[in-house]
Order: structure tokens, then sequence, then C-alpha cells
């Protein structure tokens, strides 16, 4: 059954919010007094669309409903999960969790965006004070992983539990801090260094822009692979950990930082600041801006994702729960052979496309290679039987390119087997948007030992699960295009 989210407060974190679970397959029900709070959802969910189904190399679940509500009442109505993001006041959150709480489930986690207060701040006064949980996200928030949970002292041990597991679910992981403090963890360094720089430009040492470049071409891309000790440990050589504190110890009372010395957040600054902003980014709006963030995380996080490392290794756990179950998870005795079997169904992600604005033509064969790849796994060639010495290898492709397709645009692949005899495999794709045909892939493949590397019979299990298909697909019609070469008629 669909689960429903409520998310309360619908402006960049709640919108962004809203996004990860109407995507995620879940319905959501959103409060907001703004009227242009759909509208501005809107907007964020359209970004997010083009964006997070492409990160999986499998299709995230059917959208779920978003609706918008008159009251907090009507909001929290049947929902598991309540969101919190209103602006960060505690009297306004505290009215709110007031208004929640006397209309929500009490099995429901009720988790706040706040950026900064404490649970035991957010808890006070609260008809079930365990209830309620920190659940700290990071902006976009239906891209970036983190989200900073923090129960303290009262909260509810299986509501934590719980919402470890929906947070998995939709790809997040959760960071579980066993201890309250201001600011939580994560943004306790964005202040840092967010203090050190208003100094830097208030000091007239850099501009905001050159501060950016310091950090994106350098330190940042170091930090969102590896983190801070990790990169300071390689940083340490051989010697490691210990000889990079014992060099860089005496620094610690040099004058490396201004950090507790915070400067007067006059007029004056704010001023400087948007105006060297202005200069810097202003080409851009806020939207285009939004934009290009989000093709450079999907880039780098599914660059990640290949690498199965940090925020990569997430979305391969996400694909990997999302795969069990599905008709694509079936295996040798359950793939149907009276018809052509279902081998990918994904979204084509941003990385996908090229300077023509659609796909491009080495991804058509990516996605043919992943389907084959697919099938070969459902007759038995999985990881397992490859380590132990058998696989396939591809001897001939044909692709025929018939249709555009645009990222954000779920694709399926059709596989009919037209040889499956001994060594030889014969595989014909169809690529299909909808009922629109994109394109077919026809490939000629043999088994080989990986051992000799030369052709080899496959286990008597492959054989005869492939065979078996093989058989079923000779009543189906020939496929369209089988067998063309360039050139011929058409
Ligand atoms: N913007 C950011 O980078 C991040 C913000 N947060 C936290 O998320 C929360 C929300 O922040 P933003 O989304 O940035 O603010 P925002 O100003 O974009 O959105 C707040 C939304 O709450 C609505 N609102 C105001 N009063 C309300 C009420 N009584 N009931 C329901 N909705 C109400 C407003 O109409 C607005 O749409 C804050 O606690 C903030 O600290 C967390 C992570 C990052
Ligand atoms: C600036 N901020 C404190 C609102 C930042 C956050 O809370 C997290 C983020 O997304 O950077």
């Amino acid at each position: 059954m669909t689960k429903t989210a409520a998310i309360i407060g619908g402006g960049v974190i709640g919108g962004g919010w809203a996004a990860r679970f109407v995507l995620n397959g879940w319905n959501v029900q959103v409060f907001d007094p703004d009227p242009e709070a759909a509208r501005k959802i809107g907007e964020v969910m359209a970004n997010a669309r083009r964006s997070l189904p492409g990160l999986t190399d499998v299709a995230l679940p059917d959208e779920g409903a978003i609706t918008f509500h008159e009251t907090i009442a009507s909001a929290v109505d049947g929902a598991e999960w309540i969101q919190e993001s209103v602006p960060e006041r505690l009297d306004i959150k505290h009215e709110t969790f007031a208004e929640v709480q006397a209309n929500c489930d009490a099995s429901a986690v009720i988790g706040s965006s706040t950026s900064g207060f404490k649970p035991s701040e957010l808890q006070q006064g609260a008809l079930r004070p365990g209830q309620i949980m920190v659940t700290h996200p990071f902006n976009p928030v239906y891209l970036l992983p983190l989200v900073e949970l923090v129960p303290g002292d009262a909260g509810d041990a299986a509501l934590v539990e719980k919402a470890k597991s929906v947070l998995s679910s939709l790809g997040m992981h959760a960071l579980h801090l066993k201890k309250e403090i201001d600011a939580h963890v994560a943004d306790r360094f964005l202040e840092a260094v967010w203090r050190e720089a208003l100094w830097l430009v208030k000091d007239g040492i850099a501009t905001t822009e050159e501060i950016d470049d310091a950090i994106r071409y350098g330190f940042g891309i170091r930090w969102a692979q590896m983190g801070l000790f990790e990169t300071y440990r390689v940083a340490g050589g051989e010697a490691g950990m210990k000889h990079f504190m014992a060099q860089f110890g005496p620094a610690l009372k040099w004058p490396w930082t201004k950090l507790m010395d915070v400067p007067e957040f006059t007029d004056e600054l704010v001023d400087l600041i948007a105006g060297q902003s202005d200069a810097q980014s202003g080409a851009y709006s806020i939207r285009e801006l939004e934009r290009i963030r989000d093709n450079n995380l999907v880039t780098m996080m599914r660059g990640l994702k290949a690498q199965d490392w940090g925020a990569g290794a997430l979305l391969n756990a996400q694909e990997k729960l999302m795969r069990d179950g599905r008709p694509l998870g079936a295996k040798a005795d359950d793939v149907p052979a009276d018809k052509p079997v279902l081998t990918a169904r994904r979204t084509v992600p941003l990385d996908w496309t090229d300077y023509n604005g659609h796909m491009t033509e080495s991804r058509y064969l990516q996605a043919f290679a992943d389907a084959t790849d697919r099938f070969m796994e459902m007759i038995g060639c999985d990881a397992e039987y490859i380590s132990n010495g058998g696989s396939y290898f591809t001897a001939e492709s044909h692709i025929r390119h018939l249709d555009e397709v645009h990222a954000g645009a779920v694709i399926t692949i059709d596989t009919q087997v037209v040889l499956g005899e001994g060594k030889k495999m014969h595989l014909f794709h169809t690529m299909r948007e909808g009922d629109r045909v994109l394109a077919t892939g026809e490939h000629f493949l043999l088994h080989v030992s990986l051992e000799t590397r030369k052709p080899a019979p496959p286990s008597p299990q492959i054989e005869a699960a492939l065979a078996r298909i093989a058989k079923g697909h000779t009543s189906l019609p020939r496929p369209e295009g089988l067998g063309r070469a360039i050139g011929g008629p058409r």
C-alpha cells in the first residue's frame, strides 16, 4: 500500500523533502500558508524529476501523489512520516508540533528539519516528546543523502529505528547522533567555514568568487569523496595520521583562524557580500544555478556509484533494495518463455545526454549491455558463476537508433532470444519509452572460459535455462529489423 508523508512548511527544504518522498513512491500531503507554495514546490519537483530518478540504474517506484491542505490536521491525516520544515524559530516550531500531535497518529515519525535547535528544545511542552526528533537534511534534499538524526534523551527507540529504515528506503543515510548539541555536527563545520569566509571578505583578503574557487577546485572535491579525517590520513603519507598531526600540530597555536572572533553583521558587510555575489553569479537565475548544481551532483554521485564508494555506495544499496522482489529480480525458472523478457527499466540520467540535447549514442550500447548483463544473471550467469571462471563475451553488436529520448525518460528493454544453443547466445533487445520504440540492439555472444579466454560450453544449468527460453521464443514473431545491416533495405 502507498505510504503517506506530511510536509509541514513547503519552502526550500520542505519542497525538497516533498520531492524525495513523491519520487520514491510516497503520497505527500503538504501544509503551508503561503499561497504560492504549490507553484514553488512544483518548480522544485520539476528540477528533482530531471535529476533524482536517473541517479540509479533501476527505475524508482511510480510517483506518489502530492496534495495541498488547508490545515495541519488534514495534512497529517494517515501520515506515517511528518516532516516539519517551518522557519527556524522555536515559537513557530512549538506551535506546529502542538497542532501536529493533536491530530497525528502516535506511531508516526515527526522529524524536524531544524538546522540548529536541539531535540530537547523542540520537545519542550510536547504531548509526546519522544515522537519528535531532529531529521536535519541538506539542500537539495532530493539529491543529497545525509540526514542528521538526533532523537535526544527522550527519543522513542522504536520510532528511531523506524526513521532509519524509512530514510534508507529513500536512499538517504541517517547519521544517528547519540548526544545533542546546537547545530548538530555538519552545521558546526559549515558555520565555522562561513564565519571564516565572512572575515576574509570583510578584511578584503578574498572576494566571494575567490573563496568559492578555493573550495571547489581543491578541498571541496576531496571532502566530497572522503571527508576530513580520511583525507588528512592520506596527507600524512606513509607515516599516516600521527605524522600529519605532528607536522601540523604547532599550527593550532598560530593565527590560522579567527573562529572565535566573528565580524559584526553590519548592513555594510551584507551589502559587500551580496554585491560580490551578484557580480559572481548574477548572470544565472536561481533555478538555472540549481540545475547546474544538480547536473554536477548527479555526475559526481554517479562517478562515486561506479566506484561503489561514499554517497555512490548508498545509491547501490538503494538499487539493491529496489531490485529485490521486482520482476527484474526474476531468476532462471521464473523467466517467462512465452514473451520477450523485461531486462531493464530505468530513467535516462542527466549525464547520458549530449550537445544535441538527447541520449548520446554510446549510452544506447551501455543500456543494451546492461540489459544483456541482466539477462545473463537471470539464466544463472551471475557474479558467483563468473567468479568461478565462466562468462559470456560479446562477439558482434548492431544498434538501430529509431527515435529520440531525453534525460528523465523512463525506458524499458525487452529481450528476445533468437538463438540459445550450447556456447551461442543471440539476443535482440528492443528499447521503448512507453509504447514508442526508441532503438533496437542485436548482439551475438559466446560463452567462454575466463581461464583460457576461449569459447567453452556453459554449465548444464545455464545451457538448459537458455535453451528453455530460446525454445519458447521461437513461437514469437520475428523481431522487425533482425539481421539488418547498414545499407540494407529499410
Ligand atoms: N535552507 C537551507 O539551506 C536549510 C534549511 N534547513 C531548515 O529547514 C527549515 C525550513 O527552512 P527553509 O526551507 O530554508 O525556509 P523557507 O523560508 O524556504 O521555507 C519555510 C516555509 O515555511 C512556511 N511557513 C511559515 N510559517 C509556517 C507555519 N506556521 N506552518 C507551516 N508552514 C509555515 C513558509 O510559507 C515557507 O514556505 C528551517 O528549520 C531551516 O533551519 C535545513 C537544512 C538546510
Ligand atoms: C545554512 N544552513 C545552516 C541552513 C545550512 C544547513 O542547515 C544545511 C545545508 O543544507 O547546508
